[in-house]
C-alpha cells in the first residue's frame, strides 16, 4: 500500500513548491495513475516515494514504512522504473538483472528461479545473452522492468515507462503491468498517454502546478465533469 499525506517539495530558488500538499492512497491490486503535463510535479512526487528526494513537508509510507526515516525498508519493498533507467552496454540482459538481484541480497536457487520466471513472463528469453549495447530500446526497457521486479517488491512505481517505445512494445509493457496488478501488486503509474490511462488505471489523479486538481475512477471523473472524453477533462483542468 502507498499512503501520501500532505507531501510537499520545494527546491531552492523555486518560486512555488514543485509538489504542493499532495494526498492519495493506493491499495494492493490497484493501478493508480498520476497524470499531468510537463512540469506538473509527477516525477518529483515519485522520487520522494522512492527515497531519491527528501520531502520538505508531509508524510508518505510504502508498505507501511516511512519514506523519510526508513529508507532501507522502503527500498526493499518498492521497484522503481523510469523512462531513462540505464542499461549497461557491457553486461548481457541476464547479467544485468542478476547483478541487481544480488544487490537486493538474492542468491542461489532463489535468484535463478526469479530470473527464469521474469525472463519467461516478460518474453526476454531470446535475448538473455545479448550485451546491453546491442539491445533495442524495447528490449532495454524490458531489462529495466525485470531489474525493478527482481526482488519481487509489493509496491511498483512506474514513471512514464513506455516513453520512446513502439506500439508493440508499449502494448507488451502495459500488459505486463496489468498482469502485475493481477498478482496483487500496488502500482503507481505516471504517464501523459491517455490511452494507457483508460486501459490500465483503476483510479487517476490529475496533477497541475504541483497540486492534485482531480482524483477518482475514470467514471467518477466523467460524471463529475459531465464529459465522456478523458482528454477533454484533462485539458480543461490543466490549461
Ligand atoms: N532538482 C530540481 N531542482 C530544481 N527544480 C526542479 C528539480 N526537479 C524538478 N524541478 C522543478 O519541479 C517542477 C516539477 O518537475 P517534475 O519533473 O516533477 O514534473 P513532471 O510532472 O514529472 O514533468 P515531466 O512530465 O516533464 O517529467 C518543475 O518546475 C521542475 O523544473
Amino acid at each position: 500500500m502507498i499512503e501520501v499525506e500532505g507531501l510537499t517539495k520545494s527546491f531552492p530558488g523555486g518560486e512555488k513548491p514543485a509538489v504542493d500538499d499532495v494526498w492519495f492512497k493506493v491499495q494492493p491490486g490497484e493501478v493508480f495513475g498520476l497524470l499531468g503535463p510537463n512540469g506538473a510535479g509527477k516525477t518529483t512526487t515519485l522520487r520522494m516515494l522512492c527515497t531519491v528526494l527528501t520531502p520538505t513537508a508531509g508524510y508518505a509510507t510504502i508498505a507501511g514504512f516511512d519514506v523519510a526515516t526508513q529508507g532501507d525498508k522502503v527500498r526493499e519493498h518498492v521497484g522503481f522504473l523510469s523512462a531513462n533507467t540505464g542499461v549497461y552496454d557491457r553486461m548481457t540482459a541476464l547479467e544485468m538483472v542478476e547483478y541487481y538481484g544480488r544487490l537486493y541480497g538474492l542468491s542461489g536457487g532463489h535468484l535463478r528461479d526469479r530470473l527464469d520466471t521474469l525472463f519467461h513472463t516478460l518474453q526476454m528469453d531470446s535475448f538473455r545473452h545479448i550485451l546491453g549495447g546491442k539491445l533495442s530500446t524495447g528490449m532495454k526497457q524490458k531489462v529495466s522492468i525485470a531489474r525493478a521486479l527482481i526482488h519481487d517488491p509489493p509496491v511498483l512505481i512506474f514513471d512514464e515507462p513506455t516513453n520512446g517505445l513502439d506500439v508493440l512494445v508499449q502494448r507488451a509493457v502495459v500488459q505486463s503491468i496489468a498482469a502485475l496488478r493481477g498478482q496483487g501488486k500496488t502500482i503507481l503509474y505516471s504517464t501523459h498517454i491517455m490511452t494507457e490511462v483508460t486501459k490500465l488505471c483503476d483510479r487517476v489523479a490529475i496533477m497541475a502546478h504541483g497540486r492534485i486538481v482531480a482524483c477518482g475512477t475514470l467514471n467518477e471523473l466523467r460524471t463529475q465533469y459531465g464529459q465522456d472524453d478523458l482528454e477533454e477533462i484533462f485539458f480543461g483542468l490543466v490549461s
